[in-house]
């Protein structure tokens, strides 16, 4: 028996249309235009693949895209003072600050400075607290991502139980508070936990947030169990050629597939998804800002 593949591509697609649809709607009834601001720091060759993709698909739902490229020696004052007019403009619906930032700049206080309302990337602790406290709040794309595709997959998710590899700020935290919404039993497992196949194996629903590539066996996956893999790492693939490299996931995906009862694969996974959650959230976040009815099917 082989798992489903759970396609995060052609989810993902689906959200893009469901977004593109609402924006077509909030410009010809209320003449809005959602806008997204992305500000990267530094030349880092990933980062900046990621944020001309993130560009080009936020242009293409017909919203508006303003980059901001900064050099890496940019000051924090800079940069706060690039947020607070971002915060100003009437034409920004959405700010993203890419991470990693460089030692110099205190992330936090950084994120802290955006305004709530315009924080898509849900890492503001005003929206850290309202999900934790089950408020309406601008929900982390990647584990909303993770949610849209469980929910697409599973339907209701009430008693089951849910084991989250991972605790950081980004993905296992929020991700947890997401599924306990959905009325599972969730344990968040981490490196330093004790026996963690033990606790992997007890898993409904496994979703792998290490950054560790490859490091969930199949072993540690419960027969029929459904499996999301965060984890986006690269590793060298001599088999494809000298100094050639591939994306792995955080599970071991050659083994677990013939155990899960559905996994998302990496590439083609959680990853489309974030992009489109994070299209999702700035149509939210322009509806909020304009009183306006939310979109359906495209918030936790
Ligand atoms: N403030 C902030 N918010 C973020 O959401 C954020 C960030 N900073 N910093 C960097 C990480 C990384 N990230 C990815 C999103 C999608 C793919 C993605 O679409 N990956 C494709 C593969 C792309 C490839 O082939 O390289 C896939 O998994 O299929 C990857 C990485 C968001 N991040």
């Amino acid at each position: 028996m082989s798992a489903t593949l759970i396609d995060g591509k052609a989810f993902a697609a689906t959200i893009r249309e469901k977004v593109a649809g609402h924006v077509r709607h909030l410009h010809g009834e209320h003449g809005l235009t959602p806008g997204l601001a992305v500000v990267l720091l530094g030349e880092d060759p990933a980062s900046q693949v990621y944020v001309r993709n993130k560009g080009k698909q936020t242009v293409e739902a017909g919203m508006a895209s303003f980059e901001h490229k900064l050099p890496v020696e940019t000051s924090q004052a800079e940069l706060l003072a690039l947020i607070a007019r971002l915060n100003a403009a009437p034409a920004v619906h959405g700010i993203l600050v890419q991470l990693p930032l460089p030692a110099h700049i205190d992330a936090g206080k950084v994120l802290d400075a955006i305004d709530p309302a315009k924080d898509v990337d849900g890492f503001h602790v005003l929206n850290v607290g309202r999900l934790a406290t089950g408020q309406k709040a601008m929900v982390p794309c990647t584990p909303l991502g993770c949610l849209m595709m469980l929910r697409g997959h599973l339907g209701d998710m009430s008693g089951a139980e849910a084991v989250v590899v991972g605790r950081s700020n980004i993905v296992g935290k929020p991700m947890a508070q997401l599924l306990l919404g959905e009325n599972c039993t969730v344990t968040i497992a981490h490196s330093r936990t004790r026996d963690l196949g033990e606790v992997c194996r007890r898993a409904d629903i496994l979703v792998a947030a290490v950054g560790r590539a490859q490091m969930i066996p199949g072993d540690w996956v419960r027969p029929g169990a459904t499996v999301i893999d965060v984890g986006i790492n690269r590793i060298a693939a001599p088999e494809r050629g000298e100094g050639k490299t591939r994306l792995v996931g955080d599970v071991d995906f050659d083994s677990a597939v013939g155990v899960a009862g559905a996994i998302t694969p990496v590439p083609g996974g959680v990853g489309p998804m974030t992009i489109a959650c994070l299209l999702a959230n700035t149509v939210t976040a322009c509806c909020r800002a304009n009183d306006l009815a939310e979109p359906e099917g495209l918030t936790a």
